[in-house]
């Protein structure tokens, strides 16, 4: 039986790519997608690419039918979801949120990161963590709660967090990196990150031609990072808008451990180990670097692994689609777990090649 399903911020660029995932999803029945903005306005009119896919059209984000969906998606900015997700977990719904507004453990960090107070705690204590690859465990619990009829919710990682925890948290993990030093971030994204809102730092006459750092030593997704890797004070990320439409690449610098040797090839063995029962994880060979193209539109994370020898330094190079692993498709991948069904479920697809 097909999963009534909602996604509230639809019109969004999450949104829509969560509309794109869910129309040819085996289980996810697509019946209610919110946008105030352009409520009443059938889909595919607005997106083309959706026609003869559907003919819903967009309603209002206080839609009445939101209350019969069984799994809600929330792709709207962070303290709108805070406010949102109470009441459809109350009710006995899977919310899975895309926001910030449920990921970071600490309300007080939350709100010293996102000038909010955090009003629903419990919630916040109960959630899972939606980044799958690291977090199965806390997926399968709520998996359980909502087995036992209870709501449950879901604070999807951030796009950033996500291809930077996939790159460093199985050094971590594994013990192969220091437990002193910075852990150096340099990220870059492509302009869908930012929204669809045109601001003048996403205008197309200032990113085209144009790479250029942000939010250096001030971005709210270090304490996220710090948070999954658990390497408190001690990364140092910096963010960079790239003139593309999509992908992120984050290049991780870690301090090895005095114990480890510096060879790239037994620390690359450990990784695909790591991640050898992770469908959408794949650890490259030397001769390959991972390049957002390579995942573009995707659910899959590409890493590579390097090693600065004199500086002791493990590099790893992480490729994610922003929209895709970085934020819609991990939320789709997030709900499989917790209905139970095969953690790839319509997310088995394969980026374009570049020729
Ligand atoms: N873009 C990305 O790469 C990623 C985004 N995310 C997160 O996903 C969420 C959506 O991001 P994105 O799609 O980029 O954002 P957009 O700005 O593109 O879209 C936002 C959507 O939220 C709706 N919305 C705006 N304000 C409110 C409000 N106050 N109450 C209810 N709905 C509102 C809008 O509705 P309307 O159509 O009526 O204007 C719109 O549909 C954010 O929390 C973001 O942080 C997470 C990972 C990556
Ligand atoms: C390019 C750009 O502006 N990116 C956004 C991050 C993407 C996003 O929406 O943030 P979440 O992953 O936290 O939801 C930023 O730097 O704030």
């Amino acid at each position: 039986m097909a999963i009534k399903t909602a996604v509230v911020g639809a019109a969004g660029f999450a949104g829509v790519e969560l509309i794109r995932v869910l129309l040819r999803h085996p289980h996810f029945e697509l019946v209610v997608a919110t946008s105030n903005e352009l409520a009443e306005t059938p889909i595919a009119q607005e997106y083309p690419c959706f026609v003869g896919a559907t003919d819903l059209a967009f309603s209002t984000h206080d839609d009445p039918a939101l209350a019969e969906c069984d799994l809600v998606f929330l792709a709207v900015p962070h303290t709108a979801a805070l406010a949102m997700a109470p009441a459809h977990v109350k009710r006995g719904a899977v919310v899975v949120d895309l926001s910030a507004d449920f990921r970071l453990e600490d309300p007080a960090v939350y709100e010293q990161w996102y000038n909010t107070p955090h009003t629903e705690l419990e919630l916040l204590a109960k959630r899972a963590f939606g980044l799958p690859e690291l977090f199965r465990d806390d997926l399968a619990r709520v998996q359980g709660e909502h087995a036992a009829g209870q709501g449950v919710l879901v604070g999807c990682a951030g796009c950033y967090p996500t291809a930077t925890a996939l790159a460093g948290a199985p050094a971590m993990r594994l013990g192969l990196a220091s437990s002193e030093g910075a852990i150096v971030v340099d990220a870059i994204s492509g302009v869908t990150g930012a929204g669809k809102k045109c601001s003048p730092r996403t205008h197309y006459c200032f990113d085209n031609e144009n790479v250029e750092a942000y939010g250096v030593a001030t971005h709210r997704h270090t304490p996220e990072i710090e948070q999954i890797l658990g390497a408190k004070d001690r990364v140092v990320f910096t963010p960079h808008l790239a003139p593309t439409n999509r992908g992120i690449l984050s290049t991780v610098n870690i301090p090895l451990a005095s114990g480890i040797k510096p060879d790239a090839s037994a620390i690359r063995a450990q990784y695909e180990e790591f991640y050898w029962d992770d469908y959408f994880v794949h650890v490259l060979n030397e001769r390959v670097q991972p390049r957002t193209s390579s995942v573009a539109a995707t659910n899959h994370a590409h890493l590579g692994i390097a090693v600065n020898e004199p500086a002791r330094t493990l590099i790893v190079t992480s490729a994610i689609d922003n929209l895709g692993k970085g934020a819609a498709s991990q939320a789709v991948q997030c709900a499989n777990i917790v209905f139970g069904f095969a953690e790839s479920a319509g997310l088995d697809y394969l980026a374009i090649p570049v020729i």
